[in-house]
């Protein structure tokens, strides 16, 4: 699904932020990327979704290697990629729904099938009934889940995000991670960058941790030792909340 074969990125300022960086996950995982800040967590994200582009190596997602992408071709291929970031990156003066439709207004979707889809997306994170209120007339943590919306409404089968729990308490934190959960039982594969120690402790899923612009550390899906884990049962509670 998503393979790095020894990829570097180097900016223009001659800084290094990924190193000979191999790294393969498979459809259908979701993983943790974690290090200290200027580990390269953002980079690595950023050459997914092609905001950026490898200096050297291999990178295949959803099985095309993109370094043969045209600048032309980018839009089609980031709709493969559902992009969740720290600050929301909401439109202020539109309403959620003008919100959450913009992808699908972009990639020329008709009218009709916009409405359904926002409509689904903004139920799947649970603010169906808020399509016409203003980004600010809702808490951070609505705010972000809007921006979850946005990120799924194209159905992509690959969802990245980049601390996406940042401004969150733990409780948000925790129903923004069990939507992600949600949309991973459907079959997406989910990424998240993320500093949230609580997060990482709550979720037993596999980390990949950075270091460097390198893999230091590959650490699947399980419980390690002295980790402490919310009843599975809480979870899917937590996961309701946020549907409410
Ligand atoms: N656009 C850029 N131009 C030049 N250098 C950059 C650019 N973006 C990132 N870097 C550098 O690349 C390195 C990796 O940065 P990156 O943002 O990928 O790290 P990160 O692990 O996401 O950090 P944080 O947790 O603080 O967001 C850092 O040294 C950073 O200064």
């Amino acid at each position: 699904m998503i393979r790095f074969d020894h990829v570097f990125k180097r900016y223009p300022n001659g800084r290094e932020a990924l190193s000979d960086l191999t790294l393969e996950i498979d459809s259908g995982e979701v993983v943790f990327l974690t290090g200290h800040s200027g580990a390269g967590k953002s980079s690595l994200l950023k050459l997914i979704s092609l905001i950026e582009r490898p200096t050297r190596g291999q990178l295949i997602v959803n099985g095309q290697n993109v370094n043969g992408v045209s600048r032309r071709k980018v839009p089609a291929f980031r709709r493969q990629i559902g992009m969740v970031f720290q600050d929301h990156k909401l439109l202020h003066d539109r309403t959620i729904f003008d919100n959450v439709a913009l992808p699908l207004i972009i990639a020329g979707v008709g009218t009709k099938e916009i409405g359904k889809r926002v409509r689904a997306a903004l139920d799947q994170v649970g603010l169906l009934g808020r399509e016409q209120s203003m980004p600010l007339e809702l808490s951070t943590g609505e705010q972000q889940r809007v921006g979850i919306a946005r990120a799924v409404v194209s159905k992509p089968p690959v969802l990245i995000a980049d601390e996406p729990t940042g401004n969150l308490d733990p409780e948000l934190s925790l129903e923004v991670m069990n939507i992600f959960r949600r949309f991973n039982e459907v079959g997406v594969t989910v990424l998240v960058a993320s500093h949230d120690l609580y997060l990482l402790e709550h979720f037993p899923v596999r980390r990949v941790r950075l270091e460097g612009g390198r893999v230091i550390d590959d650490m699947p899906a399980g419980v390690s030792a002295g980790e402490k884990l919310v009843d599975p049962a809480k979870l899917i509670t937590g996961a309701e909340g946020a549907m409410r």
